[in-house]
């Protein structure tokens, strides 16, 4: 397994970047907000310290409760200011949620079904879940909190600057440890935490796969495989997981200590500048109490840093996903981008040429496919199991490319194709049919999101799809989980219906009937005869009547055609056809 690409750092920056300009005013409103707040906040101490030289100096009770009155008014400011800005920050956090979660549908959507099959859905189920879970978090509640922290340590530590520079800059004391650890941590955290996330994706797939496959699991005995499996994948969890808890565990102590020795320095080099009649005692205690407060802060930031870290990695994973370099979308040998090639209604002409295709790795499956398919034909494919049919339908389909030689409609190879162009041109139909959770239109808008209710009934009815008429709500009926469920061959029907809104001129069937009951692939064939009718349809049969039916019979045995013609030419010619046609008919 491949795995899905993790976008670099240049490409989250960006990405980052437009988040911001997407909602540039709400972002200045939460900047100015929080700015306003933080010099809010900054008022009392500085009017703590006046107390301090007000009272040294024999001022009455008046003048402190003026004062006082004047921190209540700059706590209540502080107070508002910081929860409208809050608000504001939330709303862009949500808004900028939405347009994440909807940019990632898209692009998952997009990707072609080899390059998921490749990477595993266990990869891109955690991408879709724990990763924007993880971005969605950073983005609404992290960022606001670290961009907030930052503007009252820039303010506070200001602050100290103005009361007296050289308070100021013992005030910075602890800043190169900090930086230091924190530079030390950040280095070593992106890697640790992408290992971590990657783990988590595997034993997620590794989890799935042996629940999704409990049946067979149970029937072939493998259970303490699995579980030896799933156990080394929890074993790999618990490792990454350790390595970014040992980088918190060194990470934060060292920090807290950094903490607690600009507040004792001040002190001890406030009283030495006091002595000296250099600052007053009230202005000492000023800048006592700012450290102080940019602790609270500085802990934030350091806090948040480490869910920012594992954001950062969570959104580079997430962006990968649309990084995936699509089949079609370059040429193997040169890598330059290739032409999109426009639209065209009428049936083409399907051509393979020297096609040779192996699974990653591993041995050829196609040794050398030379096959014409004409415009408006049948064409049946058959042959032994492991022949390489279904491997010579994802050929034609577009959806993987083969190694060598070419497969093209009317003259350009179909991987050329813009994807969603080669989908309303060429459609595989498997016995894989899945019913979103949704309306029955929904279900069928997938297929043409223009079409009309009309057309939609006139689909139902061509593949013979007489349960919609039993629907309490028509189109608009509910489907799928905990809704109404559709039986495998009304569902077999709705893919049937959305085939037919889809309105390819080449159809490519591979078993699409093969596991189904024999009442139930009837009525499907049915359907299935209506869909067919003008297009260019390549069957791989495993009903040999369904060869019988067809212009042209190709055999494939071994990776190879080894015999081309009509039903009644190969069972004259007396060859592999023949003898299969002989036992299947009795
Ligand atoms: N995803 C895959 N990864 C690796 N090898 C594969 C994969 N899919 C198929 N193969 C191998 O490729 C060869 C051709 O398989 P393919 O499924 O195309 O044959 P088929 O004629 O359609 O067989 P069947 O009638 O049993 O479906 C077989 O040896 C098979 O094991």
């Amino acid at each position: 397994m491949s795995g899905l690409p993790v976008a670099d750092r240049q490409v989250v920056r960006r990405a980052a970047l437009n988040l911001i300009a997407a909602d540039r005013r709400a972002v200045a409103v939460v900047l100015v907000l929080h700015g306003a707040a933080a010099v809010a906040g900054l008022a009392p101490p500085w009017l703590l310290g006046r107390i301090v030289d007000e009272v040294t100096a024999g001022a009455g009770a008046a003048a402190v409760d003026r004062l006082a009155l004047a921190i209540g008014g700059c706590v209540l400011a502080h107070g508002l200011l910081a929860r409208y800005a809050q608000y504001v920050g939330h709303r862009f956090g949500e808004r900028s949620v939405a347009r994440l979660r909807e940019a990632f549908v898209a692009r998952a959507l997009d990707l072609p079904i080899s390059v998921i099959e490749r990477a595993g859905t266990g990869e891109l189920a955690t991408r879709s879940s724990v990763d924007v879970t993880t971005v969605g978090t950073t983005v609404r509640d992290v960022m606001p909190v670290m961009v907030i922290a930052a503007t009252q340590l820039s303010l506070l530590f200001g602050a100290i600057f103005l009361l007296h520079p050289l308070l100021g800059l013992v005030a910075l004391t602890g800043l190169p440890t900090i930086v230091a650890v924190t530079r030390w941590y950040l280095r070593r955290a992106r890697p640790a935490y992408l290992a971590e996330g990657a783990a988590t994706a595997e034993l997620t797939e590794a989890l799935t796969t042996t629940a999704e496959g409990a049946r067979t699991v149970e029937a072939l005995r493998l259970g303490a495989e699995r579980i030896g499996y799933g156990r080394q994948r929890i074993g790999q969890v618990w490792a990454t997981r350790r390595a970014t808890l040992a980088l918190r565990s060194v990470f934060f102590p060292v920090v807290e200590a950094s903490y607690a020795l600009p507040i004792a320095v001040v002190l001890l080099f406030g009283g030495f500048l006091l002595d000296r009649g250099m600052v007053t005692l009230g202005e000492v205690v000023a800048a006592a109490l700012y450290l102080q407060q940019a602790i609270e802060p500085l802990d934030r930031l350091l806090l948040w840093m480490e869910q920012a870290q594992r954001g950062l990695a969570s959104f580079a994973r997430v962006l990968g996903v649309g990084q995936q370099s699509e089949p079609a979308a370059t040429s193997v040998a040169t890598g330059t981008p290739r032409p999109r090639v426009p639209a065209s209604a009428r049936p083409g002409r399907l051509v393979v040429r020297g096609a040779r295709f192996s699974y990653a790795d591993g041995p050829d499956v196609l040794h050398g496919i030379d096959l014409v398919v004409r415009p408006g034909e049948r064409l049946a494919i058959v042959g032994p199991s492991g022949a390489g049919k279904s491997t010579l339908a994802r050929l034609l389909a577009g959806i993987d490319e083969p190694r060598e030689g070419v497969v093209s409609l009317d003259g350009v190879a179909v991987t050329d194709l813009d994807p969603a162009e080669r989908r309303r041109r060429i459609a595989l139909v498997t016995q894989e049919h899945h019913v979103f959770i949704g309306t029955l239109r929904d279900n069928l808008a997938f297929a043409a999101p223009d079409a009309s209710d009309e057309q939609m009934r006139a689909a139902l009815g061509a593949v013979s799809a007489d349960w919609y008429a039993d629907l309490p709500d028509g189109l608009d009926t509910q489907l799928g989980d905990g809704a109404r469920e559709l039986g495998a061959a009304d569902a077999q029907q709705l893919a049937l219906a959305r085939l037919v809104l889809a309105d390819p001129h080449t159809l490519i069937l591979d078993e699409a009937t093969a596991a189904l009951d024999p009442t139930t692939a009837r009525r499907t064939e049915r359907a299935l005869a209506a869909v067919v009718n003008g297009r260019t349809v390549i069957a791989i049969a495993h009903r040999l009547n369904t060869a019988h039916d067809a212009d042209r019979v190709a055999v494939l045995e071994d990776g190879r055609i080894t015999e081309l013609g009509s039903h009644d030419e190969l069972v004259r010619a007396g060859g592999a056809y023949a003898a299969l046609w002989r036992s299947w008919h009795g």
